[in-house]
Formats: C-alpha cells, sequence, structure tokens
C-alpha cells in the first residue's frame, strides 16, 4: 500500500489515495499504521475518496481508530495533497466530511500548495448537538469540576465536539492528568476534544488540546476555531485570533455577521512512502 505522511502544524497523518489504494478495514489500519514504535508512527490515518457531492471526500479516524466527522489541520492536507499529486488543477476546491462539505483556498508557493484557509462553516453551540448533557441549551462559561479542579467551560461542535477551558497557564498545565478525564467525562456522550487556553491579548491565545482518540497533539484546526467562538464568546478576543499551538501558529476568523469560521494555516508533506505490512 502506498501512502503519504502529511504534517499540518506537527498534527500528523497518514494519507491514503483511495483513487488508487483500497482499504478494507481503516479502524483496523488506523490502530496499527498510528503506532509510533511497529508503526508509521501518526495521530491517525485519513483517507481521500472520490465524492458525489463535491470535488473530493475526507474520512478521517483517529489513532485509537474510531472515526472523527471532521479535522481541520487534517483537510488543509487534503488539499495539498490532491493539488501538488495532481488530482485537481483547480486552486479553490470543496471537500466532502461527515460535518458537511468544506470550501478551501490554496496559496500557491513554487507550484505547490503553501497555506491554505478553509471555510469552516457555522459553529455548533446548542447543548444537544454538541453533544454535551446540560439543562442549558447552550453551555458557555459553565463551571464544572473535574478531579477536585473547577474550571469554567464553552462548548462548541466545529462538526465533532469540542469544550474549551480558560487556565492561567498552558504551559505548565496537567494535561496528561486532565485530557483524559474531560475526554470521557460523563456529559460527553460522544467523547470530547478538550482545549486548554490562555488568553495573551484580545488578537492572542495559546492553546494545548487533548484530542478524542488519540491524546496530546501538537496541534489542532478543528480545537482552534472552537477556541476562537469560545473566545469571542465570552468577550475574551476580538474575531480574528492567532492561536499559538504546540506546533505553530492559526490564524482563526469567527465572521459573526455570517456565522462563519475561517481557518488560515499551513499544510506539509513529510514522506512518501509504501508498505505491505498492514
Ligand atoms: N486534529 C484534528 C481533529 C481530529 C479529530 C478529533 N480527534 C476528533 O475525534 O474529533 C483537527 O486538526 O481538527
Amino acid at each position: 500500500m502506498k501512502f503519504t505522511k502529511m504534517e499540518g502544524l506537527g498534527n500528523d497523518y497518514v494519507y491514503i489515495n483511495c483513487f488508487s489504494e483500497k482499504v478494507e478495514n481503516p479502524e483496523k489500519l488506523a490502530i496499527a499504521m498510528s503506532d509510533r514504535h511497529f508503526g508509521v508512527g501518526s495521530d491517525g490515518v485519513i483517507l481521500i475518496k472520490p465524492s458525489d457531492k463535491a470535488d473530493f471526500t475526507m474520512d478521517m479516524y483517529n489513532a485509537d481508530g474510531s472515526r472523527s466527522e471532521m479535522c481541520g489541520n487534517g483537510i488543509r492536507c487534503v488539499g495539498k495533497y490532491v493539488y501538488d499529486y495532481g488530482l485537481t488543477d483547480k486552486t479553490s476546491i470543496s471537500v466532502e466530511t461527515l460535518a458537511g462539505i468544506k470550501y478551501l483556498d490554496f496559496v500557491i508557493k513554487d507550484g505547490k500548495v503553501d497555506m491554505v484557509t478553509v471555510d469552516m462553516g457555522a459553529p455548533i453551540l446548542k447543548a444537544d448537538q454538541v453533544p454535551v448533557r446540560s439543562d442549558k441549551e447552550q453551555v458557555i462559561d459553565e463551571k464544572i469540576t473535574v478531579a477536585g479542579v473547577d474550571y469554567h467551560m464553552t462548548c462548541v461542535s466545529m462538526g465533532n465536539p469540542h469544550a474549551v477551558m480558560f487556565v492561567g497557564d498552558t504551559e505548565h498545565f496537567p494535561l496528561e492528568k486532565a485530557g483524559p478525564l474531560f475526554e470521557h467525562h460523563e456529559v460527553f456522550p460522544n467523547r470530547v476534544n478538550a482545549e486548554f487556553v490562555q488568553v495573551i491579548d484580545r488578537h492572542t491565545v495559546k492553546m494545548r488540546v487533548w484530542e478524542r482518540g488519540t491524546g496530546e497533539t501538537l496541534a489542532c484546526g478543528t480545537g482552534a476555531c472552537a477556541t476562537a467562538v469560545a473566545c469571542v464568546l465570552n468577550g475574551k478576543t476580538d474575531d480574528e485570533v492567532t492561536v499559538k499551538l504546540l506546533g505553530g501558529d492559526l490564524i482563526i476568523r469567527f465572521d459573526r455577521e455570517n456565522n462563519k469560521v475561517y481557518m488560515t494555516g499551513p499544510a506539509k508533506v513529510v514522506f512518501d512512502g509504501e508498505t505491505d505490512r498492514f
């Protein structure tokens, strides 16, 4: 099987071109390939497939084999893959996901995709659609106590579920301990991606993420979008914010008038490979 390892701010996935490769059991493949000792080593696997509604389909699996509706860093890499490997010559494309069709615009440098802006669509705030169990219609700045610590939580779905908590200092935050407790907390029927955010100023925040199905990653695109929305809803930043992640920066704009979120960031190829092991 041929594959390409790619990364968006260090959030690395194995990409498989399903126009030419056949994948029988993507859940099993994702677990095996993601293993950093016995596999290729990645945060998960992303299948690039044809679509009858859009230019392409992205189908994404976390490192534990669970399927997600959306992946922000992944969709930028899908854009780079389809352009750089000659599956399209368009510089604006549409990609079908389980969270609906997303629209991508490429910045081309030396004939290859360098940066990608994605129209991520509308953030979903209704608690039962995130989903998060609550007696409130929306969970914005609500108190939650986890392992004896009080947090203020804002829940946003970008097609996949996110819980955003503001903390004093992301660097020393015990993510390894708190992350899994949020991911598996009983208020999240589909588990959750948990973002811990430190506000620097009205245009800049720092964020660390514990991803559902993978654990701590160096960046999460949908998480950065959910964070920007939470920042605006809680009056902490302006509508455009630089989200500083362990792997680099994303620019997120929450266009409140049209209720849409735009994400801009890089996408890179690490290497092409071939294996008969999986
Ligand atoms: N890293 C991704 C999100 C991947 C899926 C997530 N772990 C989930 O299960 O929803 C991103 O860049 O958005």
